[in-house]
């Protein structure tokens, strides 16, 4: 009897937080059929984004994707067609062309899942990297981001008032957009930023039963992966090893998944995470466990972070000492 009261008492807390977390958490839990359902992914030619449209198109979605390379684009095609025996719409644009964005979206019709995925990466240090190279990475991974957004929404909020189906507007971040990286001024920045255009924009849909997704994939094996590493400072590769590597089928599983279930973080793999909660801030969360792993483990995870950091702050010392003896 004791015994029981003891475990009752002990497990009031943890109850009663949980109950709260229930009750507070918002937005509310959703679900976001693909099946039947218009698909659009940009960067859709590649890596990741391949990927992603071929497990799209294996789920029953009418799956179009957009990218610059026609040639890349067809290749895609036949890739998806042989894996799936789905016909998918290819669209070329650059995305910071606005206009030939808005014609491509206008071509493609009404999206019910946006996945701006296209993205650029040139890592070097930021007093190496020529201004016109960091302006590339801002213009294609931020300012893309904003010309697909500004040209698929009207539509996406007519066909969501009328459909009464959730829709979806997923964004491809990085864990460099959760985490300054050294190598990655600009290509962290222009991740970064696209956190702050969820957030807000989360704000500005939700009415619209439109759900916003950013998706913070590790180092991941692509042909724009396979290009980066012949470059990437030494520095670079040792602290996103920190991370370990993943399959583009693999983090494409992970983003549908949280495409699927409106998860705003959608992080890929255990580091990811752990990332995530540490670096939870003031991002919305329906989940109340994902709410409950982010309120109790939040000191934890601080500590955590200041060992890596103490780890990455080492590494770049020593780094520089080997570099002056040599
Ligand atoms: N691979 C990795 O290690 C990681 C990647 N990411 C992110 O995932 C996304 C995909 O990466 P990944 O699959 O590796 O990349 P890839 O380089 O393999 O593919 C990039 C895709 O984006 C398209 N693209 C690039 N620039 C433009 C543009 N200006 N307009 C339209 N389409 C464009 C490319 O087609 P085309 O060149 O023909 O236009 C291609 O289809 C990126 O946003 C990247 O930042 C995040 C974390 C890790
Ligand atoms: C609190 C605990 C924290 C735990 C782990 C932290 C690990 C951080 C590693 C950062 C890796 C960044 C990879 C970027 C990949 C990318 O985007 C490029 N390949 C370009 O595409």
């Amino acid at each position: 009897m004791a015994s029981c009261l003891v475990l009752l008492a002990l497990s009031v807390p943890p109850v009663g937080l949980l109950l709260a977390l229930a009750v507070l958490v918002r937005p509310r839990p959703v679900r976001i059929p693909l099946k039947g359902r218009h698909v659009l992914i940009t960067g859709g030619s590649s890596g990741i984004g391949l990927a992603l449209a071929r497990s799209a198109a294996a789920e029953g979605a009418r799956v179009s994707i957009l990218a610059r390379n026609a040639a890349r684009l067809e290749e895609a095609r036949d890739a998806i067609r042989r894996a799936t025996g789905c016909d998918v719409s290819a669209f070329s644009a650059d995305v910071r062309d606005a206009d030939a964005v808005a014609r491509a979206v206008e071509a493609a019709g009404t999206v019910d899942v946006l996945v701006c995925n296209h993205g650029v990466f040139v890592p070097q240090e930021l007093e190496k990297q020529e201004l016109e190279e960091v302006r590339f990475m801002v213009d294609v991974n931020l300012m893309g981001t904003f010309n697909l957004i500004k040209a698929a929404l009207p539509a996406m909020k007519q066909r969501a008032r009328d459909t009464g189906l959730p829709a979806s507007i997923a964004i491809m971040s990085s864990q460099a957009g959760q985490v300054g990286v050294y190598g990655y001024t600009a290509y962290s920045a222009s991740k970064f930023a696209l956190r702050g255009l969820g957030e807000a924009l989360q704000h500005e849909v939700i009415a619209d039963n439109i759900h916003v997704s950013l998706i913070f994939p590790p180092d991941t094996e692509t042909p724009g992966f396979a290009e980066e590493h012949k470059r990437r400072p030494e520095l670079t590769n040792m602290i996103a090893g920190s991370s370990g590597e993943m399959k583009a089928d693999d983090v494409a599983r992970k983003a549908l998944d949280g495409i699927k279930v409106g998860k705003f973080i959608v992080p890929c793999n255990f580091e990811g995470t752990m990332l995530s909660i540490a670096t939870a801030g003031l991002s919305p969360q329906r989940s109340f466990l994902g709410a409950l792993f982010e309120v109790l483990g939040a000191s934890f995870m601080r500590f955590l972070g200041l060992c890596f950091q103490w780890n990455w702050f080492t590494t770049i010392e020593k780094w520089h000492a080997k570099k002056k003896r040599a």
